[in-house]
């Protein structure tokens, strides 16, 4: 058990702030008490902020690099691979360097690719990027070897599962945003028992201020926001740049006429088609906002918007590294994110989430409304094919 875990017996407990309580029984076998195990854990939040705050600054190394470069090369995949394979052997180091004790990290990449024949020099630009970032915060007096960062992506490997803690990351979510010079995030959560128990979302191009309607930046709006929530303890917002946190909520909009819905930028990524059917019969009025990645998660627990709607194609299996954070962040700020069937996301069955057709995501008050009208418009659907 984790020094950061607080043991005590109660009967009338209420739950106190940042702490996620959970029943035990008695270590004493002749009692029948009840223990409440109330499990903070202000000790790996920590980490993740750092690790991901981290990540976002080599990422945005990259992304300034790759939009100063000319035509030819701004066609050419290269930049999001070794931002991508950086952060997440990044994130690794960090996390294992913080939180050493049975480390597991279930993350999209593994380093199969950058091990065969003409990857070494891509490898020693990531392996640079690496150690710039350790260098340039200055908390670990260590230089890594190229083997050392395979191994650190490597260390991704994990199932996840429901027994024990997982870390789950996705190094750079939403890669076409980042080639587009848009929206990407670093999305990092940590399951317990199945569970996420914490969530960071590290979105560098994300306004600071709400993003309109029409999802345009106003080119004086600050950018680079970092979300994170844990279990029982709300949801904040601060500056990438490590200025103090702000709590955030979820609209209270009641009346669809009146929310705005966030969906994929990407057309291949979500039914648009779908989307705009469930908007039309809710009488939603404005535009769908089309973003990049996890950062709608982000921008809706603010508040930016009321709903976020995802519909893959047929055929396509959800990953947990692509919602685990953003569905804490969200429930966090008092949302609720569930799939098109109204069941909770389940993180606890390995790589993917086993679910019904699309996840959707808004407040308490609109999700009968909402789901109610993602039946019709599904069936509606399934009925004109
Ligand atoms: N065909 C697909 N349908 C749905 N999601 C996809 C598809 N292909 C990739 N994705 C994933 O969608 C996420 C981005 O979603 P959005 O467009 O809403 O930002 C990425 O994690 C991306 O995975 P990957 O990270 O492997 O590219
Ligand atoms: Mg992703």
């Amino acid at each position: 058990m984790s020094l950061n875990c607080l043991r005590f017996v109660s009967h009338s407990l209420k739950k106190p702030p940042s702490f996620h309580l959970s029943y035990l029984p008695s270590s004493s076998s002749s009692s029948s008490s009840t223990v409440i195990v109330a499990m903070s854990y202000s000790k790996e939040l920590a980490a993740a902020k750092k690790a991901a705050s981290l990540a976002a600054r080599l990422c945005q190394k990259v992304q300034k690099a790759l939009l100063q470069s000319d035509v030819q090369s701004k066609n050419d995949k290269s930049p999001v691979t070794v931002a991508d394979y950086g952060s997440q052997a990044l994130v690794s180091f960090v996390l294992q360097q913080e939180i050493p004790a049975d480390f597991s990290l279930v993350a999209e990449e593994d380093s199969k690719d950058l091990r065969k024949d003409g990857a070494q020099e891509t490898v020693e630009r990531i392996t640079k990027l690496v150690n710039d970032s350790i260098t340039s915060d200055g908390s670990y007096n260590v230089t890594l070897s190229t083997e050392d960062v395979l191994k650190a992506i490597d260390s991704g490997r994990s199932e996840g599962g429901s027994q024990g803690r997982h870390w789950v990351l996705d190094p750079i979510d939403g890669t076409k945003g980042f080639l587009r010079g848009d929206q990407y995030a670093i999305a990092l959560a940590l399951l317990d028992g199945g569970k996420v128990v914490l969530g960071v979302l590290a979105c560098p191009n994300l306004p600071l201020t709400s993003i309109s309607a029409a999802g345009q930046l106003s080119p004086d709006n600050e950018v680079g926001c970092l979300f994170f929530a844990e279990v029982g303890g709300g949801t904040y917002m601060q500056p990438l740049d490590g200025s103090s946190a702000v709590k955030v909520q979820v609209t209270a909009v009641e009346n669809p006429e009146e929310a705005s819905f966030f969906e994929s930028y990407e057309a291949a990524h979500s039914m648009h088609d779908l989307s705009s059917l469930i908007a039309q019969k809710l009488g939603v009025k404005a535009p769908p906002v089309r973003i990049d990645s996890q950062a709608k998660y982000g921008a809706l627990s603010r508040g930016d918007g009321a709903i976020y709607l995802r519909f893959p194609h047929k055929g396509y299996r959800e990953k947990i590294w692509d919602h685990a954070a953003g569905c804490i962040v969200v429930t966090e700020a008092g949302g609720v994110v569930t799939d098109a069937a109204g069941k909770p996301l389940d993180f606890s069955r390995g790589k993917y989430l086993d679910l019904d057709t699309g996840i959707i995501v808004t407040n308490q008050k609109l999700m009968p409304l909402l789901f109610n009208a993602v039946r019709e418009s599904i069936k509606e659907k399934a009925a004109s094919l």
